[in-house]
């Protein structure tokens, strides 16, 4: 694998590629990769012919007292995993690579932006919709891979390749979760043991949901108030946002019918943040509550 910091190098390796017709897959991290990362990187190396990742931690994306300072990383052991992974090419630009000066020009998904997570995160989509497209632009790829724990962040830039016409594929890739159900997040690093411990509430929570729609709450408040309940139970564990939505608009709804319904939840334990969610189809009678 090569690795390059500047736009200019890499645009030369993969212009080789392009010009003998390779087909390019692309997966933009912040890094400190994790085995979620790696699902990825899997999906972008079977589907591609060329694989780019990107690690890159944004600062337009962060809020001033969000943790862009102490976010984690570790470039040795990320260059180690995706050599692993069989990645061609890692892009690891310092900010002053992607931005040598301030940046003039946002690319904002505004109504999917201001919702849910960007509700508590101000300007944070804009932040990613704007390097996602300046990184579209830097490789090129055919194919980008976006995993689904950060759902909302998947169709906002869904709707940006679609409103802007894009040149790419998007696919979303399914969470990969620890052994007790947690979804992996190079986050989960800043919990206690404790909190940690605690944090397995998150994915139960989607789960008791799940069941409840299942025995026949249909009411949105009833089920948004059940899971701040369920999530309640566990006193370290600080709910945010936990929402019931239309999982392509994020538009609320008011009744869950015969369509599948997006549930996302953003939860605090001390000062981290966990993020989950779940898209629940009403008639999948044959959900088993996992213990
Ligand atoms: N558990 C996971 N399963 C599948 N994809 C994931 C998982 N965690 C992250 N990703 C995806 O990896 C890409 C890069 O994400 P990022 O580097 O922000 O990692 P992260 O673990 O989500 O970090 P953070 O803890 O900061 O949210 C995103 O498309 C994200 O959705
Ligand atoms: C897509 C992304 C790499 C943009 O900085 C980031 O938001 C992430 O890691 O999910
Ligand atoms: N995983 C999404 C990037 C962020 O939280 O900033």
């Amino acid at each position: 694998m090569k690795t390059f910091t500047t736009i200019a190098e890499l645009r030369a390796a993969l212009a080789e590629h392009r010009r003998a017709g390779k087909t390019v897959g692309f997966v933009p991290t912040m890094g400190y990769l994790h085995v979620g990362h790696m699902e990825l990187m899997r999906r972008a190396r079977e589907e591609n012919d060329v694989v780019v990742a990107s690690i890159f931690v944004n600062p337009l994306q962060f809020g001033a007292n969000e943790d862009l300072s102490k976010y984690p990383r570790d470039l040795a052991r990320d260059q180690a995993m995706l050599e692993a992974g069989s990645v061609d090419y890692l892009f690891a630009p310092g900010v002053a690579d992607m931005y040598p000066r301030p940046m003039e020009t946002v690319v904002d998904v505004p109504t999917l932006g201001s919702e849910l997570e960007g509700s508590v995160r101000p300007g944070h989509f804009a932040g990613v919709a704007t390097v996602v497209t300046k990184l579209f632009n830097i490789v090129g790829p055919d194919r980008a891979y976006f995993g689904e724990k950060d759902f909302q962040q998947l169709q906002i830039i869904r709707r940006m390749v679609d409103d802007l016409a894009q040149p790419v594929t998007v696919i979303g890739v399914p969470t990969v979760r620890e052994a007790d159900g947690l979804a992996c997040s190079s986050r989960n690093v800043y919990l206690t043991a404790e909190e940690r411990r605690a944090a397995a509430i998150v994915p139960k929570a989607l789960d008791e949901a799940q069941h409840l729609v299942a025995s026949g709450v249909s009411d949105v408040v009833e089920l948004e108030k059940a899971v701040t309940e369920f999530l309640a139970s566990e006193p370290l564990a600080k709910p945010e946002v936990v929402a019931v939505r239309d999982p392509e608009t994020l538009e609320t709804i008011e009744t869950i019918g015969d369509r599948p319904v997006l549930l996302l939840l953003f939860v605090r334990f001390g000062t981290t943040k966990l993020l989950d969610n779940r898209v629940i189809a009403p008639k999948s009678a044959s959900f088993a509550k996992v213990a």
